[in-house]
């Protein structure tokens, strides 16, 4: 079947910055080289910069150079990309935007679809919802649509706020909240392997699997983006979006349709499901951390404080484990660990399912020796292995773990398409299921926000792990208390 080419004009807001030149630009060149976007498309970069349309199309072909080898003349791509210089503060801007749009359009026929991307500090984004429509930019002969970047608030009530400024403006049909890892091919993969194997489905809950570890592990520190992390920190980074969304694709029943709406629902029970620890000490199930100098790949790397002026006193985990619980039918009882940090000695985003032992098994000399089967879902190097017990060769009655194999880089013909690029391209034809509901927003921050709070009343003792160790010992204890340990990965 062949694609949907939208015809539509996309609306950068943030054109100079990190995330346009790094992601944005390079997405939408893939989908205009897949034949994903037709001929009927332009893009408006926006941002304060006296840049030019010239200045904006060598900027977007040398992100476009960076991030692959381009093989064809770039031209005919950025000849689509126009620029405004524009302050979102600057009531004067909006009209000009309008007029500019009502000209592409008539130039691009792109029917008066717009597609609204804001990649720049979440403090604008209310600020410029509320001009869109106060200036009329909504109104077009086609769609209108507002794609907004994390982090959504700062926390449950500064969430409401934006969110009910947003909705003044648009309604929660155009709004297509992103959260990066739900673009990721292995995490859309999760409920494909589940509800498509009657081996996995059947067992997939707390009679059969005793625990669930995800961890995404970074090796990059907090580069040059000092100023945001320090006020975010890995629990509104990473926790309350990508690895609450994970676990609600990991824990969801399954949807009776695959649509936007029933997949959604069934996240949404997850979340609602999740003990929200109002009642018991966050330090028993939570733990925090912060780096310290250290080596990784044989390079020295400098401390948190010491990555920028800023951060000297800081006191912002870059680190954080968790233990979480769902208090529902399929799933009380089974533990799902979490962590997260950055400068750690690999890159990696996995989720090990830790399914429970037989309650007897005479192929292992002791119980010491005894090792589960465990499903690795391995996100980012994209592929699955599955362990299990097998014949140890010549050893007589003697098994050994065995590990089954599959990596998708290595089936011919396949060429992942990265997360902005399928997200970006659903935007366009209108597919939220992907994208963040608010519902989903509210109650991630409902389970974090006791934890921050809790850590507010306490200084931490920082740094307390190495930058290239896998963190505070104490995310080791979390575990063991259980009677488990974290899965190399
Ligand atoms: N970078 C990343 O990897 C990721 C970023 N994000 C999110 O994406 C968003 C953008 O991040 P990022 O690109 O890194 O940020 P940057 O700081 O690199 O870019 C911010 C952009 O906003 C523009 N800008 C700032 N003030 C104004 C203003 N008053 N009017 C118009 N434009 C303005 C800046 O341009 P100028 O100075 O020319 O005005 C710049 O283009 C944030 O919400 C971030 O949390 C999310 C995930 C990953
Ligand atoms: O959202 C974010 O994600 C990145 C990690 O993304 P990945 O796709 O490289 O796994 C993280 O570095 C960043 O701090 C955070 O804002």
């Amino acid at each position: 079947m062949k694609d949907i080419q939208p015809k539509v004009t996309i609306v950068i807001f943030g054109a100079t910055g990190d995330l346009a030149k790094r992601k944005l630009f390079p997405s939408i060149y893939q989908l205009f080289k897949k034949g994903k976007l037709s001929s009927h498309f332009a893009v408006v970069g926006l941002a304060r910069r006296p840049w030019t349309n010239e200045v904006l199309r060598k900027h977007v072909e040398e992100s476009i150079q960076n991030a692959f080898s381009p093989e064809e003349d770039l031209e005919e791509f950025t000849s689509h990309f126009y620029y405004q210089p524009f302050d979102v503060t600057k009531e004067d801007t909006y009209p000009q935007l309008h007029t500019l749009l009502q000209d592409l359009e008539a130039t691009y026929e792109t029917g008066g679809n717009r597609l609204f991307y804001l990649a720049m500090a979440p403090n604008f984004f209310g600020l410029i919802a509320k001009k869109l429509k106060e200036y009329g930019l909504k109104e077009t002969a086609g769609w209108t649509r507002l794609v907004i970047e994390k982090p959504f608030g700062h926390d449950l009530e500064s969430a409401k706020q934006l969110n009910s400024e947003i909705r003044e403006a648009f309604d929660e049909e155009q709004i297509f909240r992103i959260d990066h890892y739900l673009g990721k091919e292995m995490v859309q993969n999760i409920e494909v392997i589940r509800f498509a194997n009657g081996i996995f489905e059947h067992l997939w809950n707390n009679r059969f699997i005793s625990n669930i570890q995800i961890t995404l592990s970074e090796v990059l520190g907090v580069e040059d983006r000092a100023r945001y992390y320090d006020e975010s920190g890995a629990v509104r980074d990473m926790l309350q979006n990508h690895i609450l969304q994970i676990v609600a694709l990991l824990a969801m029943e399954p949807p009776i349709k695959l649509t936007t709406d029933e997949i959604r629902s069934e996240k949404i029970k997850v979340l609602r499901a999740l003990r929200k620890f109002k009642h018991e000490p966050i330090a028993d199930n939570f733990v925090r951390g912060q780096y310290d100098a250290g080596t990784i790949h044989g390079k020295s790397v400098p401390a948190y404080r010491d990555e920028a002026e800023e951060l000297a006193d800081s006191t912002t985990e870059t680190y954080v484990a968790g233990k979480l619980l769902i208090d529902n039918y399929r799933w009380a009882g089974v533990p799902i660990y979490v962590r997260t940090g950055k400068r750690m000695p690999k890159k990696s985003i996995k989720v090990i399912i830790q399914f429970k032992d037989l309650p007897m098994n005479l192929y292992f000399k002791s119980d010491k020796e005894r090792h589960p089967n465990l499903l690795t879902i391995n996100i980012q190097n994209e592929g699955l292995s599955l362990c299990l017990n097998a014949r140890k060769a010549g050893s007589g009655k003697l098994a050994e773990p065995i590990h089954l194999h599959y990596h998708q880089s290595e089936v011919p013909g396949i060429n992942t398409p990265e997360a902005y690029e399928k997200l970006l391209y659903d935007s366009m034809i209108g597919d939220a299921t992907n994208f963040t509901h608010w519902d989903e927003v509210a109650l991630s921050w409902q389970l974090v926000d006791p934890i921050l709070e809790a850590w507010s009343k306490e200084k931490p003792d920082f740094p307390n792990y190495k930058a290239g160790s896998w963190g505070p010992k104490e995310a080791d204890e979390l575990l063991a208390k259980d009677g488990f340990h974290w899965w190399d990965i």
